[in-house]
């Protein structure tokens, strides 16, 4: 696989322009940086060469260091000896530290190793609208080439700091004004102005700044001390799991004590020490596994391309379908929302507007752009708007005949084309589409409560969906900035049928006698967003049991039905949504534990009967954890048993996207297989014999127990069998 190159062009005026060839982003590979030594090499060398030009080729200058070669060298332990050149001697002795100066020429992108080349150049000109930044700790590492160092004393401690941290880019106007980029230049005007600087920068006309030695926007040792300590403070509290970024604030002091050089030692220390971490493993295997969602053999290989997406039809403009029709809107996509009547017509644009409205009260969209995003809005009350729509999603309560009837509705007014899709979480599509002729135009379009908001959008192929429904929904999702992944037609799909233990087991270990918020704690410090309870309160009791039916009458061979639930809403307790579910909340909907819940809790354990001699149990931390996990990674192997998605990763993302499972440990999956399936399976087998067949491990679990296979393994082959 070409793997890029350099290309070095020396021009009449005595400056030598070196190009990154690399797409499509000009990563920074091992033959790229092999080719820039070579060429700087050259340039240092020839007479006739007075001043150099670096840049990138095509619209980027560089999306940074390849982050395939990176999982090389996980791959290898952490032996990075084909780059342990780069940071000092390359970047810092030969482009920095030469005679000749460079003027990194920027267009496009220049992120994390892309913006450190660029920082040790003596200039930097960017096109308008480029993208800048250090995003290294969003993949688990940290700035490896320098930008730990040059960052703080190019813009200044706090700003650098936040960008390192947070790793979201910057543009060129903002860095302009930061003092990153030296001047904004159009982009056809970018090569000409970049070599005429460095020619003057020959002449002395203008400075040549060596970054690594600007003391002047550093802060005093004591100030600088303390905006670290702060920094450090925040990291804490908020990812408590990652030591990456509390490492990446070290490499930053030392510099900041010990001078830059010394921090470059410090920095590549660290970055090769984060590279071999779980974190880093699991974050740039998150990295390709999303952006492999939208690859799917026997789909997206057979030279579709999506059709033309202007208009969307939404059938109910209750929560789901007000949160759908706004990721439309606020991507340009004009909705038509249909209601039975009047009033629940305004309930639901009412709610669009909201959802908008508070987008403008967090100063994310002015109210101009509101009016405009709005204004692609109409409500209806008729199927006559329906009659050039490109997508339907319905999005009606859970009654079967309902959505049979309006199938048959639509299949009738819209257009042949038109893709007719059901945002069910719980009925089999073949029985939405069962009274219609266009089976092979239904799918499923399951979005994640609240729509607009959560990334994850399931789409569910049936055994008679086409796979141009397939494309369009692919690029649908796109569009309106989701991570779509495609899974097949079975209760729960994949997400919330992978994680229908999750709340199950929670609901045995209140019965076994743990304490609920307790529990919550734990698996909030694991990093899930929230606990199992805490959760259960938010999304409510009422919708909570509905599923939970669900899966007790698909998959009652491996069910807990506890009556903590029922006891809650015997008396009115729904969650959140009327302030008392398993925790009470005040009118700011802040949640505090409630000593009356004791009741309940001693209630459901006296019916369940499940503690041992009728005494609490005990289990550390580590236990619970794996008590709720384990059951969910033992139905994510069904999942992949049967084939419900394509690949392992796919359901890696759905677990992220969807339910919160915290990206830095890979997915479900990813996480299951870094513990490895024999000790995951030899716990389950340990429960199984104490509490029954919830914790049965399934076939593709024992199999990877025994033959110390990977679960990720089992749909290598990218077919789906569970249609
Ligand atoms: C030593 C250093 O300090 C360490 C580092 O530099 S670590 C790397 C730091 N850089 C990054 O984190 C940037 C990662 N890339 C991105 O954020 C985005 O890809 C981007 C903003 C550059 C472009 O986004 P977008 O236009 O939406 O395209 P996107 O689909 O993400 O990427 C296009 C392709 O480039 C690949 N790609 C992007 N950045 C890459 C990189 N740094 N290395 C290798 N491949 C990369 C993607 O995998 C994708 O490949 P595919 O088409 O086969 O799926």
């Amino acid at each position: 696989m070409d793997k890029g190159h350099v290309e070095l062009e020396v021009c009449p005026d005595g400056v030598a322009i070196i190009t990154i060839h690399n797409p499509p982003v000009n990563s920074l590979s091992v033959p790229v940086f092999l080719g820039l030594r070579k060429k700087y090499e050259e340039a240092l060398k020839r007479d006739d060469v007075k001043a150099i030009v670096l840049t990138g080729a095509g619209d980027k200058f560089s999306g940074g260091f390849d982050i395939t070669s990176m999982q090389g060298f996980q791959k290898a332990n952490g032996d990075d000896s084909s780059i342990s050149f780069v940071s000092v001697d390359l970047q810092t002795n030969m482009v920095e530290g030469s005679r000749k100066p460079s003027v990194a020429a920027i267009q496009g992108l220049a992120l994390g190793g892309g913006l450190e080349l660029a920082m040790c150049c003596h200039a930097r000109l960017a096109a308008p609208k480029a993208q800048l930044g250090l995003p290294e700790l969003q993949l688990g590492v940290i700035p490896g080439g320098g930008g730990t160092q040059r960052l703080p004393r190019l813009i200044g401690l706090p700003k650098a700091i936040e960008m390192m941290l947070t790793s979201k880019p910057i543009s060129s106007e903002e860095a302009r004004e930061l003092g990153l980029v030296d001047a904004i230049v159009p982009a056809k005007d970018l090569i000409s102005t970049a070599r005429r600087w460095a020619l003057e920068i020959t002449n002395s006309q203008k400075p040549k700044i060596v970054s690594l030695h600007k003391t002047d926007k550093l802060e005093a040792l004591g100030e600088a001390r303390e905006i670290l300590r702060f920094a450090r403070q925040q990291t804490m509290k908020r990812a408590p799991n990652l030591f990456h970024p509390l490492k990446c604030l070290d490499a930053v002091e030392v510099g900041i004590v010990s001078g830059g050089l010394a921090g470059l030692y410090k920095e590549s220390e660290v970055f090769r020490e984060c590279m071999t971490s779980d974190n880093a493993k699991a974050l740039v295997h998150v990295f390709f596994a999303q952006r492999a969602t939208g690859r799917i053999k026997g789909i997206t290989d057979l030279g579709l391309k999506p059709r033309p997406l202007k208009k969307v039809g939404i059938i109910g403009g209750g929560l789901m379908g007000s949160g759908i029709a706004t990721a439309c809107i606020l991507n340009g996509i004009q909705v038509f929302i249909k209601e039975i009547n009047s009033d629940f017509l305004q309930a639901g644009i009412d709610r669009v507007k909201a959802n908008l409205m508070s987008r403008v009260k967090k100063g994310n969209m002015s109210e101009e752009k509101f009016n405009r995003t709005l204004a692609l809005l109409r409500g209806t009350l008729d199927y006559n708007d329906f009659k050039d729509v490109d997508i339907v999603v319905e999005a009606v309560i859970e009654k079967l005949p309902l959505k049979q009837q309006i199938f048959s509705d639509l299949e009738k007014v819209c257009p042949s084309r038109c893709v007719l899709a059901s945002n069910t979480s719980t009925i089999d599509l073949n029985l939405v589409s069962e009274k219609i002729n266009a089976k092979s135009r239904v799918a499923g379009a399951h979005f994640f409560s609240p729509a607009h908001i959560m990334p994850l959008f399931e789409i569910i192929r049936t055994s008679t969906t086409e796979p141009q429904v397939l494309v369009d929904l692919l690029d649908f999702g796109k569009r309106i900035k989701k991570v779509p992944v495609v899974v097949g037609n079975c209760p729960g799909f994949a997400v919330n049928r992978t994680f229908f233990p999750y709340t199950q087991a929670s609901l045995l270990l209140a019965d076994l006698g743990l304490d609920v918020y307790r529990i919550d704690r734990i698996i909030a410090g694991f990093g899930m967003p929230m606990g199992p309870f805490r959760l259960a309160d938010l999304v409510g009791f009422e919708v909570g049991v509905a599923s939970g039916m669900t899966y007790i009458e698909a998959y009652p061979d491996r069910v807990y039905k506890s009556k903590l639930f029922p006891l809650l809403m015997e008396e009115k307790r729904l969650g959140e949504k009327t302030r008392k579910g398993f925790y009470i909340y005040d009118e700011r909907r802040k949640a505090k534990p409630d000593p009356e819940l004791r009741k309940y809790l001693d209630k459901s354990r006296s019916l369940a009967g499940v503690m041992p001699n009728s005494k609490p149990i005990q289990l550390s931390d580590e236990q619970v954890v794996e008590f709720i996990f384990f059951p969910v990674v033992n139905e994510a192997c069904r999942v992949l048993e049967e084939r419900v998605v394509s690949k392992a990763s796919d359901l890696d993302i759905a677990s992220i996207m969807g339910m919160g499972f915290p990206a830095y440990r890979g997915g479900i999956v990813f996480w299951a297989d870094l513990i490895g399936a024999k000790h995951i399976a030899s716990r389950l087998n340990q429960l199984y014999k104490t509490y029954g067949n919830f914790f049965k491990p399934c076939a593709w679990l024992e199999h990877c127990a025994a033959t110390g296979q990977p679960l990720s393994t089992k749909v290598d082959n990218n077919v789906m069998s569970r249609l």
